[in-house]
């Protein structure tokens, strides 16, 4: 199975990458995971103009990769699942795409182009921190649906 992870974010070393790196290794007996960062000229300068300006621009950024596969978007405001309802969404599937936003989230529209719109709690993280808290999900769902121990 492919999981790709589509994030608003510069590409920068981050006091984060050895975590994301060890999950990734962890997660890659199910499955491959590839980290894609985007910020693009029009994010930078959208983020100078407006909220809405920054959230058109991330759906702009990000309109090449939704639509594709099973597209699972992260928003503060999705649908509270816990660790079960997420495993179900990795289950029988060929290729799934997570999509983590910049520091405006994402708009109505794109939000609508997503198969699935989820939280991960009702606290607001840095794109950073979802982006851990994403890959430990990812690898307790499918222990969960291998019936690994780890997710006990
Ligand atoms: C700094 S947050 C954006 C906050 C913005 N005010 C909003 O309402 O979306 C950056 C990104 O991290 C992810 N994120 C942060 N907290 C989250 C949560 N509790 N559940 C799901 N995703 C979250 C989302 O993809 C969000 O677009």
């Amino acid at each position: 199975m492919n999981i790709e992870i589509v994030s608003i974010a510069k590409k920068e070393k981050s006091i984060y990458d050895p975590l994301y790196k060890e999950l990734e290794k962890m997660i890659s007996r199910f499955a491959k995971v590839k980290d894609t960062e985007i910020f693009t000229k029009d994010v930078t300068k959208a983020h100078t103009i407006s909220p809405d300006a920054a959230q058109k621009a991330y759906t702009k950024a990000l309109e090449g990769y939704i639509g594709k596969d099973f597209c699972i978007t992260l928003h503060p405001d999705g649908k509270l699942i816990d660790s079960f309802e997420f495993s179900k969404l990795l289950n029988d599937k060929m290729s799934v795409k997570f999509f983590i936003g910049g520091a405006y989230g994402f708009e109505e529209s794109f939000l609508k182009k997503s198969n699935s719109v989820i939280s991960l709690g009702k606290v607001t993280m840095s794109h950073k921190i979802a982006k851990a808290v994403l890959l430990e999900q990812i690898y307790r769902g499918f222990s969960i649906l291998s019936n690994h121990p780890y997710h006990k």
